[in-house]
């Protein structure tokens, strides 16, 4: 049985999903040495925010399939090092929204109305409104950067509230940002014109600090910024800075550049600034969202089903999974038969996604024929997450195609490869049923399933050949389980394909071909 170790608090309904196929240890606090002691024993990892992931604990992970982040934000994972081991990494990517837009919203008002300062005066005993008296949101101007998922909904309720909504986000259509009741903007303007600027992006090197000195300076002596998104995307020396000179009116912040916050000189700020220890995530709704979601994602992998929220497995989202699934296993059996007809040397690949693959959607076939292609050479080890980088590094040169004018069957896939052994192409298709089928081999049409043993050979079309390999391949003791000749003319060139019950006896192709009429012979296991 499988194991899974949960290093994060994650909410019952994550483990009862995981524990219906792994064994799962809950052992939250672990240090990273604890936990690189450990990790080899497991086939997947659960976290939160609260574990890093490192290399070093990665590669300890010898049995890793899968890392899954109960959470949007994967920034505690090295993803790059899990993708290289092949390591899926799968993420909630909605779970979340409404509870981390929901903080936001809820910052805003409490920063404006000092919520937690006044609370905490009358529970001293005082009685003190003068203090306290703060400011309305209706009329103001709201600038949001990163409008994304949680982006939109705090933009959806700002309106709501009679805000007027500046966005910055280069990634995002001005359609999409009217639909939203929002004018986008750059950077600059936003920051010279929001009453409240609410973050909402992902921390990456270009985010890094992009609230600096620099940018506080821009901004008017009321602005309040909203930051529950990732901490580092504010320089936080910088905005204690602002605050204390009066530069800008206050700061409520939920991440922090080190988390738990430490010696901090935002600590000895007052009712400007509110500080909450990453709670965005942290209601019941949302826990329950991210553990079922991540632990679903989890138990499918470890059923060697896809994960729908991979983040190193680009193109494979839910919606292009569920049109392109039947198709994955078809493009992984060409690639695996066309890598052995080609030999093992494989330098260039050309992959013609035909009839209603002929989409940009369909680039996950490219890297299932690649995952095929490696097969041989990698097992196990070669998977959707690391097939593309694996062709790389062998010098794999990889050209797509795509032609929606074909369309012998619905969609269907054609793969060529060059090797060592020279060219070879083979194209299939999906039966009604979800069946494949090999509808091409080397230009010569035939319509034969894949079978775990086969036999190619190329002949001349003429009478008695098909006998005497019957009989050379029963002399033997190899079972023929099907047999079928496929040709362009009559007395041309042909080929023949044949499953069969056992593997062919070493040295067996030579004597094949030394049939007269028999060309070439190529045997394949898939
Ligand atoms: N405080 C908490 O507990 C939580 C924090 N988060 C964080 O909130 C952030 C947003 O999450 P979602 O809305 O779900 O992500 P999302 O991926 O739906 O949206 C992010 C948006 O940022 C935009 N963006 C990327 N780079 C940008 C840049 N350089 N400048 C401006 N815009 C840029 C993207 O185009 C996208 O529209 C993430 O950092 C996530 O980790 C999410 C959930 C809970
Ligand atoms: O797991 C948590 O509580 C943090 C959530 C978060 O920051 C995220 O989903 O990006």
């Amino acid at each position: 049985m499988s194991k899974v170790l949960v290093s994060d608090p994650i909410d019952q309904a994550g483990i009862d999903i995981l524990s219906q196929v792994a064994t799962v240890d809950v052992k939250t606090g672990l240090k990273p040495e604890e936990l690189v002691k450990i990790i080899g024993e497991y086939d997947a990892l659960m976290i939160r925010s609260g574990t890093r992931v490192t290399k070093e604990i990665i590669e300890a992970g010898t049995q890793l399939k899968i890392i899954g982040r109960a959470g949007v934000g994967v920034d505690n994972v090295d993803v790059a090092a899990a993708t290289r081991q092949g390591i899926v990494v799968v993420n909630s990517p909605e779970g979340n929204t409404i509870a981390a837009a929901e903080h936001a919203l809820a910052m805003m008002l409490s920063l404006s109305r000092h919520i937690p300062d006044a609370n905490a005066s009358v529970k001293r005993g005082e009685w003190d409104r003068k203090t306290f008296v703060g400011a309305e949101v209706y009329k103001k101007t709201i600038g949001i950067v990163g409008l994304g998922k949680i982006g939109s909904h705090v933009a959806t309720v700002a309106k709501a509230m009679g805000m007027k909504l500046l966005a910055y986000d280069p990634f995002i259509s001005t359609e999409r940002a009217e639909q939203l009741g929002c004018q986008l903007v750059d950077m600059d303007l936003l920051v010279q014109q929001a009453d409240y600027i609410t973050l909402h992006i992902p921390k990456t090197p270009e985010t890094t600090h992009l609230i600096n000195a620099n940018m506080l300076a821009k901004m008017k002596p009321t602005t309040r910024i909203i930051n529950c998104a990732r901490g580092g995307i504010i320089d936080e020396e910088a905005l204690a800075t602002a605050i204390k000179e009066g530069q800008i009116a206050g700061a409520a912040l939920d991440v922090f550049e080190s988390e738990p916050l430490g010696e901090s000189s935002l600590r000895s700020l007052g009712k400007e600034v509110i500080l909450t220890p990453h709670l965005g995530a942290s209601t019941t709704e949302a826990q329950v969202n991210v553990a079922i979601d991540v632990a679903e994602q989890i138990r499918d992998v470890l059923l060697g089903l896809p994960a729908r929220s991979a983040v190193n497995i680009p193109g494979l989202g839910p919606d292009v999974l569920e049109e392109l699934k039947p198709y994955m296993q078809l493009a992984e059996t060409l690639g695996n038969l066309v890598g052995q007809l080609a030999g093992g040397r494989v330098e260039l690949l050309n992959v013609r996604l035909q009839g209603e693959l002929a989409t940009n959607k369909s680039q996950p076939l490219v890297v299932a024929s690649l995952k095929g292609l490696l097969f041989q050479a990698l097992r196990e080890r070669v998977n959707y997450v690391n097939a593309s980088i694996e062709a790389k590094e062998r010098g794999i040169r990889v050209i797509e195609t795509r032609d929606a004018a074909i369309k012998d069957y619905a969609g269907s896939i054609h793969l060529e490869a060059t090797g060592s052994l020279g060219t070879h192409a083979v194209t299939g298709a999906l039966l009604g049923d979800g069946e494949i089928r090999l509808t091409n081999l080397d230009g010569f049409p035939i319509n034969v399933p894949p079978s775990h043993h086969m036999l190619f050979t190329v002949h001349r079309d003429m009478p008695g050949i098909i006998g005497k390999l019957g009989s050379l391949l029963g002399s033997f003791n190899v079972n023929i389980a099907s047999m079928q000749v496929g040709r362009k003319i009559v007395r041309g060139d042909a080929v023949m394909v044949l499953s069969l019950d056992d593997p062919l006896p070493d040295g067996i192709l030579t004597e094949i071909t030394k049939v007269p009429g028999i060309r070439d012979a190529y045997t394949v296991t898939l």
